[in-house]
Protein backbone atom coordinates (compact mmCIF):
# COMPACT_ATOMS: atom_id res chain seq x y z
CA UNK A 1 0.00 0.00 0.00
CA UNK A 2 1.37 3.40 -1.12
CA UNK A 3 1.89 5.99 2.33
CA UNK A 4 -0.81 8.75 2.28
CA UNK A 5 -1.43 10.29 5.72
CA UNK A 6 0.33 13.23 4.47
CA UNK A 7 -1.14 13.86 1.32
CA UNK A 8 2.24 15.15 -1.06
CA UNK A 9 1.53 16.45 -4.08
CA UNK A 10 0.23 14.10 -6.81
CA UNK A 11 1.48 13.92 -10.48
CA UNK A 12 -1.43 13.70 -12.92
CA UNK A 13 -1.65 13.46 -16.62
CA UNK A 14 -5.10 14.61 -17.29
CA UNK A 15 -6.43 18.46 -18.13
CA UNK A 16 -9.42 19.98 -18.58
CA UNK A 17 -12.77 18.25 -18.69
CA UNK A 18 -11.21 14.90 -17.94
CA UNK A 19 -10.03 16.26 -14.77
CA UNK A 20 -13.55 17.77 -13.10
CA UNK A 21 -15.05 14.40 -14.84
CA UNK A 22 -13.03 12.25 -12.90
CA UNK A 23 -14.53 11.32 -9.47
CA UNK A 24 -10.77 10.62 -7.71
CA UNK A 25 -9.09 13.34 -9.30
CA UNK A 26 -11.98 16.67 -9.06
CA UNK A 27 -11.88 18.94 -6.43
CA UNK A 28 -14.80 21.22 -8.10
CA UNK A 29 -15.03 24.59 -6.58
CA UNK A 30 -11.56 23.92 -4.45
CA UNK A 31 -9.28 23.83 -6.74
CA UNK A 32 -6.86 26.82 -5.56
CA UNK A 33 -6.23 29.67 -8.55
CA UNK A 34 -2.82 28.24 -9.90
CA UNK A 35 -4.29 24.54 -10.20
CA UNK A 36 -6.74 26.31 -12.20
CA UNK A 37 -4.37 27.88 -14.50
CA UNK A 38 -2.28 24.85 -15.29
CA UNK A 39 -4.96 22.50 -15.69
CA UNK A 40 -7.11 24.36 -18.15
CA UNK A 41 -9.85 24.98 -15.51
CA UNK A 42 -10.26 28.67 -14.72
CA UNK A 43 -13.02 29.39 -17.40
CA UNK A 44 -14.42 25.85 -16.78
CA UNK A 45 -15.17 26.88 -12.41
CA UNK A 46 -16.91 29.90 -10.67
CA UNK A 47 -14.28 32.32 -9.62
CA UNK A 48 -14.26 31.42 -5.73
CA UNK A 49 -12.30 29.34 -4.33
CA UNK A 50 -13.86 27.10 -1.66
CA UNK A 51 -11.89 25.22 1.33
CA UNK A 52 -13.49 21.61 1.72
CA UNK A 53 -15.48 22.55 5.23
CA UNK A 54 -16.99 25.06 2.85
CA UNK A 55 -18.10 22.52 0.04
CA UNK A 56 -19.24 20.09 3.08
CA UNK A 57 -21.17 22.18 4.77
CA UNK A 58 -23.08 23.12 1.27
CA UNK A 59 -23.87 19.61 0.29
CA UNK A 60 -25.02 18.56 3.75
CA UNK A 61 -27.14 21.77 3.08
CA UNK A 62 -28.30 19.97 -0.08
CA UNK A 63 -28.55 16.71 1.30
CA UNK A 64 -30.91 17.82 3.80
CA UNK A 65 -33.55 19.35 1.49
CA UNK A 66 -33.89 15.26 0.00
CA UNK A 67 -36.47 14.36 2.56
CA UNK A 68 -36.59 10.20 1.92
CA UNK A 69 -33.74 8.06 2.97
CA UNK A 70 -33.68 6.71 -0.69
CA UNK A 71 -33.26 9.97 -2.08
CA UNK A 72 -30.36 11.48 -0.29
CA UNK A 73 -28.64 7.83 -0.84
CA UNK A 74 -29.44 9.02 -4.70
CA UNK A 75 -28.07 12.10 -3.94
CA UNK A 76 -24.59 10.67 -2.03
CA UNK A 77 -24.49 8.27 -4.55
CA UNK A 78 -23.82 11.17 -7.62
CA UNK A 79 -21.67 12.66 -5.31
CA UNK A 80 -19.57 9.76 -5.36
CA UNK A 81 -19.84 9.55 -9.22
CA UNK A 82 -18.39 13.33 -8.97
CA UNK A 83 -15.62 13.77 -6.60
CA UNK A 84 -14.55 11.27 -3.84
CA UNK A 85 -12.53 13.29 -1.19
CA UNK A 86 -15.92 15.37 -1.09
CA UNK A 87 -17.95 12.14 -0.68
CA UNK A 88 -15.85 10.88 1.91
CA UNK A 89 -15.08 13.83 3.90
CA UNK A 90 -19.15 14.47 3.93
CA UNK A 91 -19.80 11.45 5.58
CA UNK A 92 -17.37 11.28 8.00
CA UNK A 93 -18.37 13.85 9.28
CA UNK A 94 -22.03 12.89 10.06
CA UNK A 95 -21.06 9.27 10.63
CA UNK A 96 -23.83 8.48 12.28
CA UNK A 97 -26.43 10.05 10.40
CA UNK A 98 -25.18 9.22 6.94
CA UNK A 99 -23.92 5.27 7.64
CA UNK A 100 -27.40 4.02 7.57
CA UNK A 101 -28.13 6.16 4.45
CA UNK A 102 -25.07 4.13 1.98
CA UNK A 103 -24.74 1.10 4.25
CA UNK A 104 -28.36 -0.50 5.46
CA UNK A 105 -30.99 -0.22 5.66
CA UNK A 106 -31.19 2.39 2.96
CA UNK A 107 -28.51 0.50 0.30
CA UNK A 108 -31.16 -2.63 0.70
CA UNK A 109 -33.95 -0.32 -0.67
CA UNK A 110 -31.43 1.03 -3.29
CA UNK A 111 -30.75 -2.65 -4.50
CA UNK A 112 -33.81 -3.45 -4.58
CA UNK A 113 -34.77 -1.07 -7.00
CA UNK A 114 -31.37 -0.77 -8.50
CA UNK A 115 -32.72 -1.12 -12.89
CA UNK A 116 -34.96 1.64 -12.06
CA UNK A 117 -32.43 4.07 -10.34
CA UNK A 118 -29.64 3.35 -12.78
CA UNK A 119 -27.24 5.75 -13.67
CA UNK A 120 -23.95 4.87 -14.61
CA UNK A 121 -21.68 1.37 -14.36
CA UNK A 122 -19.79 1.64 -10.57
CA UNK A 123 -17.67 -1.42 -10.80
CA UNK A 124 -17.03 -4.57 -13.08
CA UNK A 125 -20.16 -6.71 -13.87
CA UNK A 126 -19.04 -10.19 -14.72
CA UNK A 127 -21.69 -11.74 -16.52
CA UNK A 128 -22.23 -15.86 -16.87
CA UNK A 129 -23.58 -15.10 -20.28
CA UNK A 130 -19.87 -13.15 -21.24
CA UNK A 131 -17.96 -16.07 -19.82
CA UNK A 132 -15.64 -16.40 -22.70
CA UNK A 133 -14.71 -12.58 -22.29
CA UNK A 134 -14.38 -12.61 -18.47
CA UNK A 135 -10.59 -12.55 -18.35
CA UNK A 136 -10.35 -9.53 -21.19
CA UNK A 137 -13.71 -8.01 -19.09
CA UNK A 138 -11.24 -8.11 -15.90
CA UNK A 139 -8.21 -6.57 -17.23
CA UNK A 140 -9.97 -3.84 -19.01
CA UNK A 141 -11.08 -2.64 -15.65
CA UNK A 142 -7.95 -3.97 -13.91
CA UNK A 143 -4.42 -2.84 -16.21
CA UNK A 144 -2.38 -0.90 -14.33
CA UNK A 145 -4.11 -0.54 -11.24
CA UNK A 146 -2.61 -0.89 -8.27
CA UNK A 147 -5.85 -2.65 -6.23
CA UNK A 148 -5.25 -4.22 -3.27
CA UNK A 149 -8.77 -5.28 -2.49
CA UNK A 150 -11.63 -7.22 -4.11
CA UNK A 151 -15.19 -7.10 -2.61
CA UNK A 152 -17.21 -9.27 -5.33
CA UNK A 153 -20.97 -10.65 -4.63
CA UNK A 154 -23.00 -13.09 -6.56
CA UNK A 155 -26.78 -10.75 -4.84
CA UNK A 156 -28.00 -14.32 -3.69
CA UNK A 157 -28.77 -13.36 0.09
CA UNK A 158 -28.46 -9.45 0.14
CA UNK A 159 -28.74 -7.83 3.84
CA UNK A 160 -31.57 -9.90 4.69
CA UNK A 161 -33.62 -9.42 1.52
CA UNK A 162 -32.84 -12.39 -0.50
CA UNK A 163 -31.66 -12.55 -4.46
CA UNK A 164 -30.84 -9.16 -6.27
CA UNK A 165 -29.17 -10.34 -9.28
CA UNK A 166 -27.24 -7.42 -10.53
CA UNK A 167 -28.36 -5.22 -7.88
CA UNK A 168 -26.03 -6.95 -5.68
CA UNK A 169 -23.08 -4.47 -6.95
CA UNK A 170 -24.93 -2.02 -4.74
CA UNK A 171 -23.70 -4.16 -2.14
CA UNK A 172 -19.97 -4.54 -3.41
CA UNK A 173 -19.68 -1.09 -3.54
CA UNK A 174 -21.12 -0.07 0.34
CA UNK A 175 -18.84 -2.31 1.37
CA UNK A 176 -16.00 -1.23 -0.16
CA UNK A 177 -17.36 2.46 0.72
CA UNK A 178 -16.89 1.37 4.41
CA UNK A 179 -13.79 0.40 3.55
CA UNK A 180 -12.61 3.65 2.54
CA UNK A 181 -14.30 5.56 4.90
CA UNK A 182 -13.63 3.69 8.52
CA UNK A 183 -11.10 1.65 7.28
CA UNK A 184 -8.47 3.89 5.49
CA UNK A 185 -8.34 2.28 2.30
CA UNK A 186 -7.90 4.57 -1.00
CA UNK A 187 -10.58 3.98 -2.94
CA UNK A 188 -9.00 3.78 -5.81
CA UNK A 189 -7.47 0.30 -4.78
CA UNK A 190 -10.88 -1.29 -4.03
CA UNK A 191 -12.93 -2.90 -6.45
CA UNK A 192 -16.70 -3.62 -6.32
CA UNK A 193 -17.25 -6.53 -8.53
CA UNK A 194 -20.56 -8.33 -9.05
CA UNK A 195 -20.84 -12.31 -10.59
CA UNK A 196 -24.34 -11.81 -12.38
CA UNK A 197 -25.14 -15.59 -12.75
CA UNK A 198 -28.98 -14.94 -13.19
CA UNK A 199 -31.47 -14.37 -10.27
CA UNK A 200 -34.63 -16.49 -9.18
CA UNK A 201 -35.90 -13.31 -8.46
CA UNK A 202 -39.26 -13.55 -10.23
CA UNK A 203 -40.17 -9.62 -10.01
CA UNK A 204 -36.84 -8.92 -11.10
CA UNK A 205 -37.20 -11.52 -14.31
CA UNK A 206 -40.60 -10.34 -14.74
CA UNK A 207 -39.54 -6.08 -14.95
CA UNK A 208 -38.99 -4.88 -18.60
CA UNK A 209 -36.54 -2.25 -16.99
CA UNK A 210 -33.93 -5.08 -15.45
CA UNK A 211 -30.74 -4.68 -16.28
CA UNK A 212 -28.54 -7.78 -15.51
CA UNK A 213 -28.50 -11.10 -17.18
CA UNK A 214 -32.58 -11.96 -17.50
CA UNK A 215 -32.14 -15.52 -16.70
CA UNK A 216 -32.65 -17.69 -14.02
CA UNK A 217 -29.82 -18.50 -11.04
CA UNK A 218 -26.98 -20.99 -12.86
CA UNK A 219 -26.22 -23.68 -10.50
CA UNK A 220 -23.92 -26.25 -9.74
CA UNK A 221 -20.80 -27.54 -11.75
CA UNK A 222 -21.59 -24.33 -14.07
CA UNK A 223 -21.52 -22.04 -11.59
CA UNK A 224 -18.08 -23.22 -9.42
CA UNK A 225 -16.60 -22.97 -13.05
CA UNK A 226 -17.72 -19.65 -13.16
CA UNK A 227 -16.66 -18.22 -9.86
CA UNK A 228 -13.34 -20.27 -9.76
CA UNK A 229 -12.62 -18.31 -13.17
CA UNK A 230 -12.57 -15.34 -11.94
CA UNK A 231 -10.99 -16.28 -8.36
CA UNK A 232 -8.14 -17.39 -10.55
CA UNK A 233 -8.35 -14.37 -11.96
CA UNK A 234 -7.23 -12.61 -8.91
CA UNK A 235 -4.89 -14.51 -7.70
CA UNK A 236 -3.21 -14.55 -11.59
CA UNK A 237 -2.96 -10.23 -11.46
CA UNK A 238 -3.23 -9.42 -7.80
CA UNK A 239 -1.63 -12.35 -6.18
CA UNK A 240 -1.53 -10.02 -2.33
CA UNK A 241 -4.86 -8.95 -2.37
CA UNK A 242 -7.61 -9.49 -0.47
CA UNK A 243 -10.60 -11.14 -1.67
CA UNK A 244 -13.87 -10.33 0.29
CA UNK A 245 -17.18 -12.23 -0.52
CA UNK A 246 -20.47 -10.67 0.48
CA UNK A 247 -23.71 -11.77 1.09
CA UNK A 248 -23.67 -15.06 -1.60
CA UNK A 249 -26.38 -17.60 -0.84
CA UNK A 250 -26.05 -20.26 2.32
CA UNK A 251 -24.98 -22.95 0.42
CA UNK A 252 -22.25 -21.24 -0.88
CA UNK A 253 -20.80 -18.56 1.56
CA UNK A 254 -19.09 -21.18 3.39
CA UNK A 255 -18.36 -24.03 1.14
CA UNK A 256 -16.52 -21.03 -1.37
CA UNK A 257 -14.84 -19.40 2.01
CA UNK A 258 -13.14 -23.24 2.68
CA UNK A 259 -12.71 -24.04 -1.00
CA UNK A 260 -10.40 -20.92 -1.21
CA UNK A 261 -8.70 -20.38 2.27
CA UNK A 262 -5.95 -22.55 1.37
CA UNK A 263 -5.21 -20.85 -2.33
CA UNK A 264 -5.43 -16.68 -1.13
CA UNK A 265 -6.53 -14.49 1.31
CA UNK A 266 -10.04 -14.81 1.05
CA UNK A 267 -12.56 -13.44 3.65
CA UNK A 268 -16.77 -13.96 4.19
CA UNK A 269 -17.89 -11.68 5.83
CA UNK A 270 -21.67 -12.81 6.61
CA UNK A 271 -19.62 -15.75 7.97
CA UNK A 272 -16.39 -14.31 9.34
CA UNK A 273 -17.10 -10.86 9.93
CA UNK A 274 -20.43 -11.40 11.60
CA UNK A 275 -19.21 -13.89 13.81
CA UNK A 276 -16.20 -11.64 14.76
CA UNK A 277 -18.30 -8.59 16.03
CA UNK A 278 -20.82 -11.20 17.79
CA UNK A 279 -18.24 -12.88 19.96
CA UNK A 280 -16.73 -9.21 20.68
CA UNK A 281 -20.28 -8.31 21.74
CA UNK A 282 -20.50 -11.76 23.82
CA UNK A 283 -17.21 -11.05 25.66
CA UNK A 284 -18.00 -7.72 25.92
CA UNK A 285 -21.52 -8.99 28.23
CA UNK A 286 -19.79 -11.98 30.03
CA UNK A 287 -17.11 -8.90 31.06
CA UNK A 288 -20.17 -7.44 32.56
CA UNK A 289 -21.86 -10.33 34.24
CA UNK A 290 -18.73 -11.14 35.78
CA UNK A 291 -18.83 -14.91 33.98
CA UNK A 292 -16.77 -16.61 31.40
CA UNK A 293 -17.75 -17.66 27.82
CA UNK A 294 -17.28 -20.83 28.67
CA UNK A 295 -20.33 -20.54 31.08
CA UNK A 296 -22.95 -19.23 28.62
CA UNK A 297 -26.02 -20.83 27.28
CA UNK A 298 -26.68 -19.96 23.47
CA UNK A 299 -29.63 -20.13 21.39
CA UNK A 300 -29.37 -19.06 17.98
CA UNK A 301 -32.26 -18.92 16.26
CA UNK A 302 -31.65 -18.83 12.21
CA UNK A 303 -27.97 -21.30 11.63
CA UNK A 304 -27.47 -19.73 7.84
CA UNK A 305 -24.45 -18.15 6.81
CA UNK A 306 -24.43 -15.57 9.70
CA UNK A 307 -25.77 -18.06 12.71
CA UNK A 308 -22.91 -20.97 12.02
CA UNK A 309 -20.85 -18.31 11.29
CA UNK A 310 -21.32 -17.02 15.17
CA UNK A 311 -21.71 -20.35 16.31
CA UNK A 312 -18.18 -21.48 15.29
CA UNK A 313 -16.74 -18.05 16.32
CA UNK A 314 -18.15 -18.18 19.46
CA UNK A 315 -16.85 -21.55 19.73
CA UNK A 316 -13.55 -20.65 18.91
CA UNK A 317 -13.38 -18.03 21.56
CA UNK A 318 -14.72 -20.74 23.79
CA UNK A 319 -11.71 -23.04 22.69
CA UNK A 320 -9.27 -19.99 22.61
CA UNK A 321 -9.79 -18.23 25.77
CA UNK A 322 -11.23 -20.27 28.03
CA UNK A 323 -9.65 -23.66 27.40
CA UNK A 324 -12.14 -25.85 26.47
CA UNK A 325 -12.16 -28.05 24.29
CA UNK A 326 -14.43 -28.15 20.79
CA UNK A 327 -17.01 -31.15 21.94
CA UNK A 328 -17.15 -29.37 25.50
CA UNK A 329 -18.07 -25.89 23.55
CA UNK A 330 -20.68 -27.76 21.43
CA UNK A 331 -22.70 -28.23 24.59
CA UNK A 332 -23.24 -24.70 25.06
CA UNK A 333 -25.18 -24.35 21.64
CA UNK A 334 -28.94 -25.17 20.69
CA UNK A 335 -29.38 -24.17 16.95
CA UNK A 336 -32.66 -23.13 15.36
CA UNK A 337 -33.48 -23.23 11.87
CA UNK A 338 -36.85 -23.78 9.63
CA UNK A 339 -37.61 -27.53 11.27
CA UNK A 340 -37.31 -26.13 14.84
CA UNK A 341 -34.18 -27.37 16.79
CA UNK A 342 -31.87 -28.63 14.82
CA UNK A 343 -31.34 -32.55 16.45
CA UNK A 344 -29.96 -35.59 15.40
CA UNK A 345 -32.90 -37.26 14.52
CA UNK A 346 -34.29 -34.48 11.77
CA UNK A 347 -34.67 -35.81 8.83
CA UNK A 348 -30.77 -35.56 6.99
CA UNK A 349 -31.94 -33.29 4.49
CA UNK A 350 -33.58 -30.46 7.05
CA UNK A 351 -29.83 -30.51 8.69
CA UNK A 352 -27.66 -28.32 6.93
CA UNK A 353 -24.16 -28.37 6.09
CA UNK A 354 -22.15 -27.28 9.39
CA UNK A 355 -25.14 -27.66 11.24
CA UNK A 356 -24.66 -31.04 11.58
CA UNK A 357 -21.33 -30.50 14.48
CA UNK A 358 -23.97 -28.25 16.73
CA UNK A 359 -27.01 -31.03 16.22
CA UNK A 360 -28.58 -31.92 20.03
CA UNK A 361 -28.80 -35.59 21.14
CA UNK A 362 -32.88 -36.45 20.73
CA UNK A 363 -32.71 -38.10 24.63
CA UNK A 364 -31.84 -34.68 26.04
CA UNK A 365 -35.27 -33.88 24.61
CA UNK A 366 -37.44 -36.32 25.91
CA UNK A 367 -40.44 -35.26 27.00
CA UNK A 368 -40.40 -31.88 25.74
CA UNK A 369 -43.37 -30.52 23.90
CA UNK A 370 -43.39 -31.16 19.94
CA UNK A 371 -45.86 -29.66 17.20
CA UNK A 372 -47.42 -32.26 14.66
CA UNK A 373 -44.41 -32.43 12.81
CA UNK A 374 -42.10 -33.54 15.83
CA UNK A 375 -40.33 -30.57 16.05
CA UNK A 376 -38.91 -28.54 19.10
CA UNK A 377 -39.78 -24.77 18.78
CA UNK A 378 -38.40 -21.93 20.04
CA UNK A 379 -40.41 -21.17 23.19
CA UNK A 380 -39.38 -25.37 24.70
CA UNK A 381 -36.28 -24.83 23.69
CA UNK A 382 -35.70 -21.53 25.91
CA UNK A 383 -37.91 -22.74 29.11
CA UNK A 384 -35.20 -25.99 28.79
CA UNK A 385 -31.93 -24.13 27.90
CA UNK A 386 -32.50 -21.44 30.39
CA UNK A 387 -30.16 -19.61 27.71
CA UNK A 388 -28.25 -16.92 28.79
CA UNK A 389 -27.50 -15.93 24.84
CA UNK A 390 -30.76 -15.46 22.83
CA UNK A 391 -29.33 -14.49 19.07
CA UNK A 392 -31.40 -14.05 15.94
CA UNK A 393 -30.19 -14.70 12.48
CA UNK A 394 -33.18 -15.56 10.66
CA UNK A 395 -35.35 -12.51 9.61
CA UNK A 396 -38.22 -13.66 11.08
CA UNK A 397 -39.46 -10.50 12.47
CA UNK A 398 -40.80 -10.53 16.00
CA UNK A 399 -40.03 -14.41 16.55
CA UNK A 400 -38.52 -13.28 19.83
CA UNK A 401 -42.07 -13.06 21.55
CA UNK A 402 -43.07 -11.45 24.86
CA UNK A 403 -43.84 -15.10 25.90
CA UNK A 404 -39.94 -16.41 25.07
CA UNK A 405 -38.07 -13.10 26.29
CA UNK A 406 -40.27 -13.61 29.57
CA UNK A 407 -39.15 -16.94 30.10
CA UNK A 408 -35.45 -15.97 29.21
CA UNK A 409 -35.66 -13.51 31.89
CA UNK A 410 -37.02 -15.27 34.64
CA UNK A 411 -33.72 -17.51 34.72
CA UNK A 412 -30.87 -15.01 34.00
CA UNK A 413 -30.51 -11.65 35.69
CA UNK A 414 -28.81 -9.80 32.83
CA UNK A 415 -29.88 -12.16 29.63
CA UNK A 416 -28.13 -11.21 26.55
CA UNK A 417 -30.72 -10.37 23.32
CA UNK A 418 -29.01 -9.83 20.36
CA UNK A 419 -31.69 -9.57 17.55
CA UNK A 420 -28.88 -9.55 13.96
CA UNK A 421 -31.03 -9.39 10.87
CA UNK A 422 -31.51 -6.53 8.96
CA UNK A 423 -32.68 -4.51 7.69
CA UNK A 424 -34.62 -3.46 11.61
CA UNK A 425 -38.08 -3.79 10.48
CA UNK A 426 -36.94 -8.11 10.02
CA UNK A 427 -35.53 -7.63 13.39
CA UNK A 428 -36.59 -11.13 15.77
CA UNK A 429 -37.19 -8.44 18.49
CA UNK A 430 -37.80 -4.85 18.78
CA UNK A 431 -35.25 -4.06 21.83
CA UNK A 432 -37.78 -1.51 23.09
CA UNK A 433 -39.80 -4.27 23.86
CA UNK A 434 -37.29 -6.45 24.83
CA UNK A 435 -36.36 -3.77 27.54
CA UNK A 436 -39.68 -3.19 28.55
CA UNK A 437 -40.50 -7.17 28.82
CA UNK A 438 -37.36 -7.66 31.33
CA UNK A 439 -37.73 -4.40 33.11
CA UNK A 440 -34.53 -3.28 31.94
CA UNK A 441 -32.27 -6.32 32.41
CA UNK A 442 -31.48 -7.10 29.28
CA UNK A 443 -28.06 -6.35 27.56
CA UNK A 444 -28.73 -5.68 24.09
CA UNK A 445 -27.40 -5.50 20.35
CA UNK A 446 -28.67 -5.22 16.98
CA UNK A 447 -27.93 -5.75 13.40
CA UNK A 448 -29.07 -2.22 12.34
CA UNK A 449 -29.58 0.92 14.11
CA UNK A 450 -32.48 1.32 16.81
CA UNK A 451 -33.41 3.93 19.25
CA UNK A 452 -32.08 4.07 22.75
CA UNK A 453 -34.20 2.39 25.16
CA UNK A 454 -35.11 3.52 28.31
CA UNK A 455 -34.16 2.27 32.10
CA UNK A 456 -36.12 2.00 35.35
CA UNK A 457 -33.30 4.40 36.62
CA UNK A 458 -33.78 7.07 33.93
CA UNK A 459 -31.06 6.53 32.51
CA UNK A 460 -30.59 5.60 28.77
CA UNK A 461 -29.51 2.74 27.46
CA UNK A 462 -27.89 2.90 23.98
CA UNK A 463 -28.76 -0.86 21.83
CA UNK A 464 -24.65 -1.18 20.41
CA UNK A 465 -25.09 -2.27 16.08
CA UNK A 466 -23.75 -5.70 16.10
CA UNK A 467 -22.77 -5.31 12.63
CA UNK A 468 -19.94 -6.27 10.68
CA UNK A 469 -19.04 -3.38 9.49
CA UNK A 470 -17.60 -2.38 13.14
CA UNK A 471 -14.90 -4.99 12.59
CA UNK A 472 -14.69 -5.99 8.87
CA UNK A 473 -12.45 -2.50 7.83
CA UNK A 474 -9.68 -3.55 10.41
CA UNK A 475 -10.24 -7.29 9.32
CA UNK A 476 -9.13 -6.49 6.04
CA UNK A 477 -6.80 -3.81 6.31
CA UNK A 478 -4.82 -5.29 8.97
CA UNK A 479 -4.63 -8.60 6.60
CA UNK A 480 -3.88 -6.09 3.48
CA UNK A 481 -1.35 -3.92 5.08
CA UNK A 482 0.85 -7.08 5.81
CA UNK A 483 0.65 -8.67 2.82
CA UNK A 484 -0.66 -11.76 4.55
CA UNK A 485 -1.22 -14.86 2.39
CA UNK A 486 -4.39 -15.74 4.31
CA UNK A 487 -6.63 -14.59 6.89
CA UNK A 488 -6.29 -16.97 9.48
CA UNK A 489 -8.73 -17.79 12.72
CA UNK A 490 -6.13 -16.51 15.02
CA UNK A 491 -6.12 -13.04 13.38
CA UNK A 492 -9.89 -12.72 13.35
CA UNK A 493 -9.43 -14.01 17.02
CA UNK A 494 -7.22 -10.72 17.81
CA UNK A 495 -8.91 -8.21 15.69
CA UNK A 496 -12.32 -9.76 17.89
CA UNK A 497 -10.59 -8.95 21.88
CA UNK A 498 -9.05 -5.92 20.50
CA UNK A 499 -12.68 -4.65 19.82
CA UNK A 500 -14.20 -6.43 22.84
CA UNK A 501 -11.58 -4.67 25.16
CA UNK A 502 -12.94 -0.67 23.87
CA UNK A 503 -16.51 -1.93 24.81
CA UNK A 504 -18.08 1.08 26.32
CA UNK A 505 -19.59 -1.41 29.05
CA UNK A 506 -16.09 -2.70 30.37
CA UNK A 507 -16.41 0.62 32.14
CA UNK A 508 -19.53 0.97 33.68
CA UNK A 509 -22.48 -1.90 32.71
CA UNK A 510 -25.06 0.81 31.77
CA UNK A 511 -23.08 1.62 29.00
CA UNK A 512 -23.38 -0.06 25.20
CA UNK A 513 -21.88 -3.96 25.15
CA UNK A 514 -20.11 -2.19 21.73
CA UNK A 515 -18.16 0.61 20.97
CA UNK A 516 -20.56 3.53 18.95
CA UNK A 517 -20.67 3.67 15.27
CA UNK A 518 -19.35 7.26 15.35
CA UNK A 519 -15.89 5.74 17.18
CA UNK A 520 -15.75 2.98 14.00
CA UNK A 521 -12.92 5.03 12.50
CA UNK A 522 -10.91 4.78 15.66
CA UNK A 523 -11.99 1.10 16.72
CA UNK A 524 -10.99 -0.59 12.99
CA UNK A 525 -7.98 1.38 13.25
CA UNK A 526 -6.98 -0.98 16.65
CA UNK A 527 -8.48 -4.13 15.13
CA UNK A 528 -6.51 -3.44 11.94
CA UNK A 529 -3.39 -3.26 14.18
CA UNK A 530 -4.15 -6.17 16.30
CA UNK A 531 -4.77 -8.08 12.97
CA UNK A 532 -1.70 -6.75 11.53
CA UNK A 533 0.52 -7.63 14.48
CA UNK A 534 -0.85 -11.52 15.27
CA UNK A 535 -0.15 -11.99 11.10
CA UNK A 536 3.72 -10.84 11.78
CA UNK A 537 3.67 -12.66 15.16
CA UNK A 538 2.40 -16.20 13.11
CA UNK A 539 4.69 -15.77 10.67
CA UNK A 540 1.62 -15.71 7.25
CA UNK A 541 2.48 -11.91 6.56
CA UNK A 542 4.71 -10.87 3.49
CA UNK A 543 6.41 -7.90 4.50
CA UNK A 544 9.69 -7.49 6.53
CA UNK A 545 8.85 -5.15 8.92
CA UNK A 546 7.93 -5.97 12.99
CA UNK A 547 5.22 -6.16 14.81
CA UNK A 548 6.02 -3.13 16.79
CA UNK A 549 6.04 -0.72 13.98
CA UNK A 550 2.00 -2.23 12.87
CA UNK A 551 0.72 1.13 14.17
CA UNK A 552 2.91 3.66 12.28
CA UNK A 553 2.73 1.31 9.18
CA UNK A 554 -0.93 1.57 8.98
CA UNK A 555 -1.31 5.20 10.34
CA UNK A 556 0.83 5.99 7.68
CA UNK A 557 -1.03 3.79 4.78
CA UNK A 558 -4.47 4.81 5.66
CA UNK A 559 -6.25 7.01 3.07
CA UNK A 560 -7.98 10.31 4.43
CA UNK A 561 -10.66 12.55 2.50
CA UNK A 562 -8.41 15.80 2.39
CA UNK A 563 -7.56 17.31 -1.04
CA UNK A 564 -3.82 16.54 -2.13
CA UNK A 565 -2.03 19.37 -4.55
CA UNK A 566 -1.62 18.44 -8.31
CA UNK A 567 1.44 19.02 -10.53
CA UNK A 568 1.33 18.62 -14.21
CA UNK A 569 3.03 15.42 -15.53
CA UNK A 570 2.51 13.96 -18.65
CA UNK A 571 3.58 10.48 -17.10
CA UNK A 572 1.75 11.08 -13.91
CA UNK A 573 -1.27 9.21 -13.26
CA UNK A 574 -4.27 9.22 -15.09
N1 LIG B 1 -25.65 -7.83 11.91
C1 LIG B 1 -24.82 -8.26 11.00
O1 LIG B 1 -23.65 -7.90 10.95
C2 LIG B 1 -25.30 -9.24 9.98
C3 LIG B 1 -26.62 -9.53 9.86
N2 LIG B 1 -27.03 -10.44 8.94
C4 LIG B 1 -28.45 -10.63 8.80
O2 LIG B 1 -28.80 -11.92 9.28
C5 LIG B 1 -29.89 -12.41 8.51
C6 LIG B 1 -29.52 -13.76 7.95
O3 LIG B 1 -28.44 -13.60 7.02
P1 LIG B 1 -27.65 -14.84 6.47
O4 LIG B 1 -27.24 -15.73 7.57
O5 LIG B 1 -26.66 -14.31 5.53
O6 LIG B 1 -28.82 -15.56 5.65
P2 LIG B 1 -28.98 -17.12 5.41
O7 LIG B 1 -30.02 -17.28 4.39
O8 LIG B 1 -27.66 -17.73 5.19
O9 LIG B 1 -29.52 -17.64 6.81
C7 LIG B 1 -30.80 -17.43 7.29
C8 LIG B 1 -31.19 -18.68 8.05
O10 LIG B 1 -32.43 -18.45 8.71
C9 LIG B 1 -33.26 -19.56 8.45
N3 LIG B 1 -34.64 -19.10 8.51
C10 LIG B 1 -35.29 -18.35 7.60
N4 LIG B 1 -36.57 -18.17 8.00
C11 LIG B 1 -36.70 -18.83 9.16
C12 LIG B 1 -37.78 -19.02 10.05
N5 LIG B 1 -38.97 -18.52 9.79
N6 LIG B 1 -37.57 -19.75 11.16
C13 LIG B 1 -36.35 -20.27 11.42
N7 LIG B 1 -35.30 -20.13 10.62
C14 LIG B 1 -35.47 -19.41 9.50
C15 LIG B 1 -32.87 -20.05 7.08
O11 LIG B 1 -33.26 -21.40 6.87
C16 LIG B 1 -31.37 -19.87 7.12
O12 LIG B 1 -30.73 -21.00 7.66
C17 LIG B 1 -30.16 -11.35 7.45
O13 LIG B 1 -31.18 -10.51 7.92
C18 LIG B 1 -28.89 -10.60 7.36
O14 LIG B 1 -29.09 -9.27 6.93
C19 LIG B 1 -26.15 -11.13 8.15
C20 LIG B 1 -24.83 -10.85 8.22
C21 LIG B 1 -24.31 -9.84 9.11
C1 LIG C 1 -24.52 -6.68 7.52
C2 LIG C 1 -24.46 -7.72 6.52
O1 LIG C 1 -23.40 -8.12 6.06
C3 LIG C 1 -25.70 -8.33 6.09
O2 LIG C 1 -26.77 -8.01 6.60
O3 LIG C 1 -25.63 -9.18 5.17
MG1 LIG D 1 -23.67 -9.27 4.29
Amino acid sequence: MTSKAVPKALRIALRGDSILTNPRFNKGTAFPAPERKTFGLTGRLPYRVNTLEEQCKRAYDQLKIRDTPIRKNTFLQSMKDQNWVLYYALIRRHLKELIPIIYTPTQGEAIANYSHLFRRSEGLYLTYANEDTMEEDFLEQTRGRNLQLFVVSDAEAILGIGDQGVGGIGIATAKSALYTLVGGIHPAEALSITLDVGTDNEELLKDDLYVGWPHTRVRGEDYDRFVDKFVQLVRKYYPHSLLHFEDFGVNNAKRLLDFYRGQHAVFNDDVQGTGAVALAAVMSAVGVTKSRLADQRFVIYGAGSAGLGIARQLRQGMTTLDNVSSEQANKAFYLLDRHGLVKQSLDASFIRKGQEEFARPDSEWDGVPTDGNGEVGLLEVVKKVKPTVLIGCSTKKGVFTEEVIKEMAKHVERPLIMPLSNPGRLAEVDPKDANEWTEGRALMASGSPFPPTKQPNGREYIISECNNALIYPGLGFGTMITQAKSMTDTMIIAGTRRLAALSPALRDPDLPILPDFADAPEVNYEVAVAVAEQAIEEGVAGVDWKKEDAKEHIKHAQWIPVYQDFIYDSNGVR
